[in-house]
């Protein structure tokens, strides 16, 4: 008997989760398959309050140490939801991360593994409706239809035979999210002296233009670096900038942005109206390279699936992309290092509730793993490493 098989049989453990590791540009996604409880609420955004509610020490103990690490991502895949029920979407979704809000309600980059996951997969008890997907022989693509807390994402992906059964890794993901759209554009914030951040003292700058408040799926700011006091735009450059220091501009733009509630107001869900996340963005010959700070000012190592609808949705608004265009490459801080794993971004269509827009990626599997709690764990559910208050 091997020891893997005497730790999860002999040992009294709590409840096994059962996790597939994939990446997406960098970025994790910890696809939560089996062990997961069953959800209550008729709809998936009920379902998303009773995982905050009832069952969010199964997430801190998936995304935290020692099972995970402070930039860990999840996504909770839910069988049943009101829209599957009606035949209109083909499996849910719930995200989720290490901030004390814990679920997300987009993400294109675990979107994006998804979407290799549920063509892959064969055990109907993971994705009851599997068999059902559509596949196009000609073109060689799978379609899944993913009820994700902001409304269905169509996901296609390129599959290595004509009968859709395995992905083909070769070949980017893609997928159609929810309309985008802009809630507000140039707005000056004015930061109390107090809180301002070395790089605006340095220039005594106490105001600070945010371009636009963007939603794709959740809201956004997008700022330029230059505008938050940092020269060098994205690079170390010759100030000698850090992260740390982008974490303090974002984290107090964001505190203060998030006061403005009329900004992320939200057609039809309260549920979504609320601020997710700073992004900066840097524009390059090529397209723009982004930092994203989001939930608890998790860095994203992909280029934001989500902020790239946003940022289309943008950028038609601006002109700067049209409607059937090519659209634009995005990038992050750490793709923008490692060729091949940007983003490319297309405004598909116009409609009243906003721009649709076409993500593309890549994703990779990493790992498989059986989660456990022994009985006398001290440790429960984890913890995240941070000074003692
Ligand atoms: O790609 C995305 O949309 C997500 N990545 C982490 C933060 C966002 O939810």
């Amino acid at each position: 008997m091997d020891v893997f098989h005497t730790l999860l049989v002999d040992q009294p453990t709590t409840r096994t989760v059962q996790v597939i590791d994939m990446h997406t540009s960098g970025e994790p996604t910890r696809i939560v398959v089996k062990g997961y409880p069953k959800l209550e609420g008729e709809t998936l955004l009920e379902m998303r309050r009773c995982a905050r509610e009832k069952h969010d020490d199964i997430r801190q103990r998936l995304m935290f140490e020692p099972r995970g690490h402070s930039e860990m991502y999840g996504a909770v895949l839910v069988k049943e939801t009101e829209l599957t029920k009606r035949g209109e979407a083909d499996i849910g979704v719930l995200f989720c991360h290490n901030g004390p809000d814990g679920y997300s309600t987009m993400c294109g980059h675990a979107t994006i593994a998804l979407g290799r996951f549920l063509v892959d997969t064969q055990d109907l008890e993971v994705f009851p409706n599997r068999n059902k997907l559509a596949h196009d022989n000609a073109t060689g693509v799978t379609a899944i239809r993913l009820h994700a807390p902001c409304g269905v994402v169509h996901v296609s992906v390129y599959t290595q035979d004509n009968l859709g059964r395995t992905s083909d890794p070769t070949r980017p993901v893609r997928f159609l999210g929810v309309p985008s759209f802009v809630t507000a554009r140039d707005i000056e914030v004015d930061i109390p002296p107090s809180q301002q951040w070395k790089r605006l003292r340095d220039h005594q700058c106490s105001r600070v233009k945010v371009d636009a408040i963007a939603y794709g799926g959740a809201f956004y700011a997008l700022v330029s670096a230059t505008e938050l006091g940092f020269k060098d735009g994205l690079r170390r450059g010759d100030s000698n900038q850090t992260l740390a220091e982008f974490d303090e501009a974002t984290a107090t733009l964001k505190r203060i942005l998030s006061e403005r509630k009329e900004l992320y107001a939200h057609p039809r869900e309260p549920d979504l109206a609320f601020l997710y996340s700073v992004m900066v963005v840097e524009k390059t010959d090529q397209g723009e390279t982004g930092l994203c700070f989001f939930a608890d000012q998790q860095i994203d190592r992909s280029p934001t699936g989500s902020c790239v609808m946003a940022r289309v949705a943008f950028a038609v608004d601006q002109g700067r992309l049209q409607i059937g265009g090519e659209g634009c490459e995005y990038e992050s801080i750490v793709s923008v290092v490692n060729e091949g794993n940007g983003f490319h971004g297309t405004a598909v269509e116009q409609t009243s509730e906003g721009v649709i827009v076409k993500v593309q990626g890549r994703a990779f599997y990493t790992g498989a793993s059986s989660f456990v709690v022994e009985q006398h764990d001290t440790m429960p559910n984890g913890f995240v490493v941070g000074l003692p208050s």
